[in-house]
């Protein structure tokens, strides 16, 4: 009979009905915790830890642990480019497939959360917000619903193991994590249940150790030496509930047993209304589940090859981008450059790092035809959004140009190219391939640090850009980088998960005035760029001209120009393109796989809220937002003294509640196709307006062209370019 609480199946074998609070517990440790109430700091796992580390030893000093890791990261991105079972940049549980593939423990665990040799229990992410100390709460109950909750509840079902990672935030085990990500082992969700935790409900897990004949490297030097450790053969008790009939496992000692169907008016009732303390019976943390046949090999933690053996040449494909672990050191590593894996081009490489592993790669080259032969129209529902464009077939024949006016701010204009103009000599056809055969020095920089990691893991890949021209911008770009940079990883849930492992991994070449994008590239001049680059900044040049003209404004030049290599699957989430240090106007030019891009407003003057619901400062009210009539009414009373600020912020508060997973609509969707060219136009476009691109499956250039202000005369140079004659654009 199942004894877990959630779902039908259950590790746990055999009920036992008794008296919890006369189960005995002697002769074995207690793991005796308090409620986070009566502790004085707020990180309860740290507390809980404690806690026990004073009833065990007696003491809190780190101790030495058994072994190494087998794998390791100093960065979040590292560990999920190279980890198959562990694809998440948020959260601590990840999933593939709808099933639970691995988990992080790091620093925040939830109150009650434990760890010992083989044992570790937590809780689940997911509706959870952060108090002012920075320790996550529950806002609301977890619904059974959440793609983690139901991945966890799958792969507790099914028995898949899981691999499990520690953080070096985690002061669970007391001892020392040798770097920032450790890999732990494969490990068993053998139990899932509900408890309230502060005012709300949640889900918590345990995990067990698979492999119960070896002793994990994260065990204490000279602790008990058993295998398993502290192991019970009786499974921990359970009761029925006599209101909802159910059976719970009995999970604490003290205050005692309870029943864990949330549904139930008994669920998490105890004798004491309000129990401080809480203590694991004995069997629920030392039985251990019993192995059977059903259980799946996971094989090893990851595929750990000299990639050197291989074949010199690589295809721009997704796995070809994935990171490896590195045969030597097993660092996690990520492919930062174009042509190799390079264990030490790590910008998160420690002091006492010394390993050299490298393995250079050739791309082979991709032929056009594969990556244009075969496409489909994009169906009405991908080409999602409401502005019409005003088209004009005539003017710049062949091109036909789409302007979409967004109202107030600014015009997109799209030039739709064909095959005639691709085709001509060093049009979009020869440069899709000149540029696969240029060393433009693409490469993926690290960017600013991503919510809740640790200071060092800025890197997250972006598509790979190389930028060729430059002129340093007046504003540093280093703090413009990473508060873009936390947007875009902040953004919203639903961008995150596109954002994990593909999304800001593109290869970055970057030519003229160093773009935001880039943390500390040293761009190259426009004199020491390759032709190609130049060509392809006469025909940036043509259309930033065409565009701003036809807005009846004054058409700059461009300085800055950004290649962004997007292998298979990568992808650029909501951003914009900056406000400061970059003029109005954006241009690019798509090469390769068709891709569609994205224009929507800010979430913030869409639903004129933040995030947090708090009321937008100086509410511009723009056309389409959510609202906008009572809005716009509103902000009238409120500039007319009618109304106060305070009332005028209660009532847009009251007005404009805003679910923090709701994305604002897209307004438009361009779909770029080889050869097309974007002009975005206008600076209040990026403050309120965010754009994300996402390719085909298949290899993909965007050449973006800016104009970046610069006070320094010699980041100015770089930025100067003269084209020849055959590198000015006619438009054909
Ligand atoms: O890939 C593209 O077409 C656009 C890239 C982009 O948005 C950017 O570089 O800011
Ligand atoms: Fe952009």
């Amino acid at each position: 009979m199942p004894l877990t609480l959630l779902g039908p199946v259950s590790l746990s074998e055999g009920s036992k009905r008794l008296a919890p609070e006369t189960e005995p517990i002697a002769m074995r440790t207690r793991k005796r915790m308090k409620e986070p109430s009566e502790t004085q700091h707020s990180t309860t796992t740290e507390d809980s830890a404690q806690d026990i580390d004073e009833v065990e030893k007696g003491t809190d000093e780190v101790q030495q642990r058994r072994g190494e890791p087998p794998i390791w990261a100093n960065t979040r991105q590292q560990l999920t480019d190279a980890l198959e079972w562990y694809r998440s940049m948020q959260g601590g549980a990840a999933h593939k497939e709808k099933k639970c593939t691995g988990f992080l423990l790091d620093g925040d665990n939830g109150d009650r959360s434990f760890m010992n040799d083989e044992v570790f229990i937590t809780r689940m992410g997911g509706g959870c917000e952060k108090d002012q100390a920075g320790s996550l709460h529950l806002k609301m109950d977890q619904s059974p619903n959440g793609v983690i909750i139901t991945s966890i509840m799958a792969s507790f079902q099914e028995q898949k193991p899981v691999g499990v990672v520690i953080g070096s935030n985690n002061t669970l085990l007391r001892i020392e994590i040798p770097h920032r990500y450790c890999v732990m082992d494969w490990f068993l969700i053998t139990d899932v249940w509900m408890e309230k935790m502060g005012k709300y409900a949640g889900y918590r897990v345990r995990l067990e150790k698979l492999n119960l004949s070896t002793k994990g490297w994260w065990t204490k030097q000279g602790s008990d030496e058993s295998l398993p450790l502290r192991h019970s053969n009786q499974p921990p008790p359970s009761q029925k509930c006599g209101q909802c009939g159910k059976s719970s496992v009995q999970i604490y000692v003290r205050p005692g047993w309870t029943c864990l169907e949330k549904s139930c008016s008994k669920f998490w009732k105890f004798r004491d209304t309000e129990p401080k303390d809480f203590e694991f019976h004995p069997d629920f943390l030392d039985y251990r589940h019993p192995r059977g046949p059903d259980i799946p090999n996971p094989g090893p933690l990851a595929k750990i090859v000299d990639r050197n053996t291989e074949p010199l040449e690589g295809i721009a494909d997704r796995e070809e981008w994935r990171g490896i672990v590195c045969p030597e050191c097993r660092k996690c590593i990520q492919r930062v450059t174009w042509d190799s894996w390079d264990c030490a081009n790590d910008f998160s490489r420690g002091p006492r790092e010394t390993c050299c592993y490298k393995v250079v790669r050739k791309m082979r080259e991709i032929p056009l035809e594969s990556v244009l032969d075969g496409v489909k129209p994009y169906t009405s529902r991908q080409m999602e959004g409401k502005l019409e464009p005003v088209v004009d077939k005539d003017s710049l024949k062949p091109y036909e140009v789409r302007t979409y006016q967004l109202p107030g701010v600014g015009l997109i204009t799209h030039f739709v190219s064909n095959a005639s103009i691709n085709g001509r000599t060093d049009g979009p056809n020869d440069m899709f391939g000149q540029l696969q055969k240029l060393d433009l020095g693409l490469r993926r920089y690290p960017l600013g640090s991503a919510q809740g990691e640790h200071a060092s893991d800025k890197a997250r890949a972006e598509p790979a850009k190389a930028t060729l021209a430059k002129a340093k911008p007046a504003t540093p770009k280093r703090v413009n980088i990473k508060r873009v940079r936390a947007k875009l990883v902040k953004a919203k849930p639903a961008q995150l998960r596109k954002l994990n492992h593909h999304h800001l991994n593109a290869n970055i070449a970057l030519v003229g005035v160093p773009y935001k994008y880039v943390v500390s590239v040293d761009s190259k001049a426009f004199s020491d760029a390759p032709a190609e680059i130049l060509t392809a900044l006469g025909r940036l040049s043509w259309a930033t001209d065409n565009a701003v003209t036809r807005a009846g404004d004054q058409y700059q030049p461009p300085n800055e120009l950004l290649a962004l290599g997007y292998f298979k699957n990568m992808k650029i989430g909501f951003h914009d393109d900056g406000e400061s240090a970059l003029g109005p106007t954006i241009a690019t030019l798509s090469l390769g796989t068709r891709s569609r891009m994205y224009i929507r407003m800010k979430g913030k003057y869409y639903f004129g809220v933040s995030n947090s619901n708090i009321p937008t400062p100086g509410d511009p009210v723009l056309p389409r937002c959510i609202k906008e009539e009572q809005r716009r009414s509103l902000k009238k009373d409120f500039e007319a003294d009618r109304i106060t600020n305070d009332v005028y912020n209660k009532r847009r508060k009251a007005m404009l509640q805003r679910s923090n997973t709701k994305q604002p609509p897209k307004l438009l969707t361009l779909e770029l196709k080889h050869g097309d060219l974007v002009v975005m136009h206008g600076a209040e476009l990026q403050k309120y307006y965010e754009h994300s691109v996402e390719p085909d499956k298949g290899l993909r250039f965007a050449l973006t062209a800016r104009y970046i202000e610069s006070k320094n005369e010699a980041d100015l140079q770089k930025g100067e370019f003269k084209l020849q004659d055959n590198q000015i654009y006619d438009g054909q």
